[in-house]
């Protein structure tokens, strides 16, 4: 089973509540998690990721228990080997493409060198087109080549899933076709299940092996009117 995912969290905000109550369970390679604003889908992908607790459940990828709150198992983001590009996962401004995607490789706080020689970044560098900007810092490229360097970074461990909030958000069309081939050439040969947010319908079209429906903090079946792959 590539995801085994059941999560349950309240979330308070004032005097507003959001309830939780999301289940997963699939062996899709490419899963997409699609529905209106303040569904809870940002919230499901960081609570796999293990950025924040649930009040119960369980998160299994790949076969791998990460949490599981029956049996007190709890891994930090860092020992779940999960590769993560959340909308907020900016790349350090201050290292240029090259430091930051070595800086996955580190297990310290120290930034790489300016010209670290690591065969493993050369090649995402190269798998990614991005050798020509490798020395670049992050305001000197596109958006596209941001896009691109944040998924080099979260590559780079070889991790055992990929988690992506809106990948491509900010991108123009032809870009975003371009690059939703080329994560799915890279899903394809690398086996690695992946799931992804989106808003966008043709994200959903190319993508995904199966489509999430979610309302409200719940998986509902699809909505009428609602894209299918
Ligand atoms: N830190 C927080 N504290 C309290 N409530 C929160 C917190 N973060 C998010 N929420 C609430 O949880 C709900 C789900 O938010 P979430 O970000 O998961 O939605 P989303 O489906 O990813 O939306 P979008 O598509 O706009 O990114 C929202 O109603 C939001 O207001």
């Amino acid at each position: 089973m590539s995801w085994d995912i059941s999560l349950r969290k309240q979330l308070r905000h004032g005097p507003e509540r959001f309830e939780l109550d999301m289940h997963i369970r699939s062996d899709a390679g490419r899963i997409v998690l699609f529905g209106p604003s303040g569904s809870g889908k940002t919230q499901t992908l960081r609570l796999i990721a293990g950025i924040g607790r649930p009040d119960a459940g369980r998160v299994v990828v790949a076969e791998q228990v990460l949490a599981d709150s029956a049996s007190g198992t709890w891994l930090t983001p860092q020992q779940r080997g999960l590769g993560c590009v959340f909308q907020d996962h900016a790349l350090f401004p201050h290292l240029s493409v090259r430091q930051n995607i070595a800086f996955a490789r580190r297990s310290g706080w120290f930034n790489p060198p300016r010209r670290i020689a690591d065969p493993v970044v050369d090649r995402w560098l190269r798998d990614f087109h991005l050798q020509a900007i490798a020395d670049h810092l992050p305001h000197q490229i596109s958006g596209g080549q941001r896009q691109r360097a944040a998924l080099a970074r979260a590559l780079v461990h070889e991790p055992r899933a990929l988690l992506l909030d809106e990948p491509f958000a900010a991108l123009d069309r032809s870009l975003r076709q371009q690059l939703r081939r080329e994560l799915k050439a890279l899903q394809t040969d690398l086996g690695l299940p992946m799931l992804l947010i989106t808003h966008d319908d043709e994200d959903v079209d190319d993508l995904a092996e199966q489509v999430v429906h979610v309302r409200a903090g719940r998986v509902v079946d699809a909505p009428r009117g609602a894209t299918t792959p």
